[in-house]
C-alpha cells in the first residue's frame, strides 16, 4: 500500500519533519504538505533545544519531549544525544515518576505500547501484533506496575516506565528505536486514588492474582515468543510476590531478565568493586547490610553472593555475610511471613546475644558493624546521621547506596553522607546527585541506577541472539566497567559518570555477547563479536 503524506508525516519512525528534501518530497508525495525551507537534523535539534528550555518544570520539558518523540523519533534520539545527562532525569527518573502519576490526565498519545488486559487474555495475541505492525521486534520491556519504583502499585499508568526504560536503551545502547516495544499489563490496580478517578484510563478494578494472572502472564509470554521469537523479553517494576516467581519460571527457556532483580544486582555489585577499588579493600572482608529485603535487595544480595563465591568462598561461608534488614528488623530463620528470596539470607538468633532487640536499622548497624550498606526500603532518611556515623565509626570507608526512587524515597543524600562521615563514604544514588564539596575535595557521586547496566546488558543479547542469561554473563557484566573512572582521583565516584553511557553502554554490550558467544548461547552463528554489536547499532540520522 502507497503511504498518503499524512501516513508519513505521522508516522513517527518514517517522519523527518521539515528535513525532507526537494527529492523525497516529490518522491513520497509530500510536495506542499511542508513549508518551502528544507532544514537540516541539527537546526532541527537547535529550534527544539531552545523550545525544551522555555519550558518552566521538568514535567513541562518531559511533556515537550515526550510529544517529539511522538512525532518524529530520530529527530528525538539525535537531540537527546547530545544531551543525554541533562535529558536523562528528564524522560527518565526521577522526572518519569510525576508523569506515572499524572499519566491518565495528560494523555495524548499511546506512544506505539501494547496494552494488554487480564480481562482479555484472548486478545493478547493480537494486541502484540496490532501495537508492533510491520515492524521487527527485538526487545520488549513489560510492566504490571504494582511496584512502580518505590511509589507502590500505578496500574496502566505504569506503561510509562516501560516507554522511558526503552528510550534509554536507544539513548545509551543504540537499540532502533523501531524495533522495541513497550507493554502495559494491565491487571487492575489497588490503588484507591486510581479507581475512585473517572478520569484513570486502566481497568477499574482491584488487582488480579493468583492462577487467573499467572495464565495471563503465561499466555503473554507464549504470544510474545511465537511473533517476535528473536526477541529479548524485560520484566519491570513487578511487585515483590510476582516478579521472582515469573522470572524463575521464564529465565531457563528463554531469552530474558527481571530489571529490578538482576539490573539492580549488576549495577550494585559494579558499584561496590568501583568502590573497594578505590578503598583498596578485599570484597570478602566485607559485611553486607540490605535494608528493604525486597525485589531489588534480594536481586542484589544474590548477585554479591555469586561474587563472593567466585572469589572463592563457599556457600556457606558467603551467606555469613549478609544482614538483611526488613520491615521486622533483622531477618532471622524463624522471622514471620519470609518471602522465598529472604528465606535464603536469615541469620540465626542463637548468634546474637540481642536477638530480640535487633528490631531496627539503628540496633543493627551498631550490633554487626556493616562495611557495605545498601537501601532499597522505600523509606525516605532512613540513613540518619546517627546511623550513619556509627556504621563510620567501625570502618574506615564505608559503602553506603541509598538506592530508593524517586527522589523523595531516598534513604539519604549523597552530600549529607559524605559530610556525617568526614569525606570517607562511598556513595551511590539511585537517582543522579550532584557534585559535593566538601573541604576542598569535590566527590563525584555515582548513580547507582540499572539504567547504566540495562541497556548494554540487553543490547548485547539481542546482538548476540542469546538464547538465555545466565550467571557467568551477569558476572562478566559487573565487572565489564572497571577501569573508566581514574580511581587515583581524590574524590572520584564509585561508578562512571552518566557522560559515558554511551560509551560504557557499547563496551558492556560488547563484554556481554562474547560471553554469550564464548558459552555457545547464541541462536545465530556469529565470528566477530564486536562486529554484530556494531552492525546491530542504530544512529539518529535521517536515512
Ligand atoms: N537504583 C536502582 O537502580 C533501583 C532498582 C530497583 C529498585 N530501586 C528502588 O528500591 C526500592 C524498592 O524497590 P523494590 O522493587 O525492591 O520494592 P519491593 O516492594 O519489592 O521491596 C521493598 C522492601 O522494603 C521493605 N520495607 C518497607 N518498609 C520498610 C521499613 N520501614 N524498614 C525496612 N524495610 C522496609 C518492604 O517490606 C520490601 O521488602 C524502590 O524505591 C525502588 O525505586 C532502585
Ligand atoms: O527505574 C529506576 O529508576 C530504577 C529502578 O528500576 C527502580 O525501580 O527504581
Ligand atoms: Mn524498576
Amino acid at each position: 500500500m502507497t503511504q498518503t503524506a499524512d501516513m508519513i508525516l505521522n508516522n513517527p519512525f518514517l517522519n523527518k519533519g521539515t528535513a525532507f528534501t526537494q527529492a523525497e518530497r516529490r518522491d513520497l508525495g509530500l510536495v506542499g504538505t511542508l513549508p518551502a525551507q528544507v532544514q537540516t537534523i541539527d537546526e532541527q535539534a537547535t529550534q527544539a533545544y531552545a523550545q525544551y528550555q522555555s519550558k518552566p518544570s521538568d514535567l513541562e520539558k518531559r511533556i515537550f519531549l515526550m510529544n517529539l518523540f511522538n512525532e518524529n523519533r530520530t529527530l528525538f534520539f539525535h537531540l537527546m544525544d547530545e544531551h543525554v545527562v541533562e535529558f536523562m532525569p528528564i524522560v527518565y527518573d526521577p522526572t518519569v515518576a510525576d508523569s506515572i502519576e499524572q499519566y491518565s490526565h495528560l494523555f495524548t498519545d499511546p506512544q506505539n505500547a501494547a496494552f494488554i488486559s487480564v480481562d482479555a487474555p484472548e486478545d493478547i495475541e493480537a494486541t502484540l501484533k496490532n501495537a508492533a505492525g510491520d515492524r521487527d521486534i527485538r526487545l520488549v520491556v513489560v510492566t504490571d506496575a504494582e511496584g512502580i519504583l518505590g511509589m507502590g502499585d500505578w496500574g496502566v499508568n505504569g506503561v510509562d516506565i516501560a516507554v522511558g526504560k526503552l528510550m534509554v536503551y536507544t539513548a545509551a545502547a543504540g537499540i532502533d528505536p523501531a524495533q522495541v516495544l513497550p507493554v502495559s499489563i494491565d491487571a487492575g490496580t489497588n490503588n484507591q486514588t486510581l479507581l475512585n478517578d473517572p478520569l484513570y484510563l486502566g481497568n477499574h478494578h482491584e488487582r488480579v492474582y493468583g492462577d487467573k494472572y499467572h495464565a495471563v502472564i503465561d499466555q503473554f509470554v507464549a504470544a510474545e515468543q511465537k511473533l517476535f521469537p528473536e526477541s529479548l523479553l524485560h520484566w519491570e517494576d513487578f511487585g515483590r510476590s510476582n516478579a521472582q516467581v515469573i522470572l524463575d519460571k521464564y529465565k531457563d527457556k528463554i531469552a530474558t531478565f527481571n530489571d529490578d532483580i538482576q539490573g539492580t544486582g549488576m549495577v550494585v555489585l559494579a558499584g561496590i568493586l568501583g568502590a573497594l577499588n578505590i578503598s583498596k579493600e578485599n570484597i570478602k572482608d566485607q559485611k553486607f547490610l540490605i535494608f528493604g529485603a525486597g525485589t531489588a535487595g534480594m536481586g542484589i544480595a544474590n548477585q554479591i553472593l555469586d561474587e563472593l563465591k567466585r572469589a572463592g568462598l563457599s556457600e556457606e561461608e558467603a551467606r555469613q555475610h549478609f544482614y538483611a534488614v526488613d520491615k521486622q528488623g533483622l531477618l532471622f530463620s524463624d522471622t514471620p511471613d519470609l518471602t522465598a528470596a529472604q528465606s535464603e539470607f536469615t541469620r540465626e538468633r542463637a548468634d546474637f546475644s540481642n536477638a530480640s532487640d535487633l528490631t531496627n536499622l539503628a540496633v543493627v548497624v551498631k550490633t554487626v558493624h556493616p562495611t557495605v550498606m545498601i537501601g532499597t526500603s522505600t523509606q525516605p532518611g532512613t540513613f540518619t546521621e546517627a546511623i550513619v556515623k556509627d556504621m563510620a565509626a567501625h570502618t574506615e570507608r564505608p559503602i553506603i547506596f541509598p538506592l530508593s526512587n524517586p527522589t523523595k524515597l531516598a534513604e539519604a543524600k549523597a552530600e549529607d553522607l559524605i559530610k556525617w562521615t568526614d569525606g570517607q563514604a562511598l556513595v551511590a544514588t539511585g537517582i543522579p546527585a550532584a557534585d559535593v564539596d566538601y573541604n576542598g575535595t569535590t566527590y563525584h557521586i555515582g548513580q547507582g541506577n540499572n539504567a547504566l547496566m540495562y541497556p548494554g546488558l540487553g543490547f548485547g543479547l539481542v546482538a548476540s541472539t542469546a538464547k538465555v542469561l545466565n550467571g557467568e554473563t551477569l558476572s562478566a557484566a559487573c565487572h565489564a566497567l572497571g577501569g573508566i573512572v581514574d580511581t587515583s582521583e581524590a574524590g572520584a565516584a564509585v561508578l562512571p559518570p552518566v557522560s559515558k553511557l554511551t560509551e560504557f553502554s557499547q563496551k558492556l554490550a560488547e563484554v556481554v555477547a562474547q560471553s554469550v558467544v564464548d558459552q555457545g548461547l547464541n541462536k545465530e552463528p556469529i565470528s566477530d563479536v564486536k562486529q554484530a554489536v556494531a552492525d546491530m547499532k542504530w544512529v539518529p540520522e535521517y536515512k
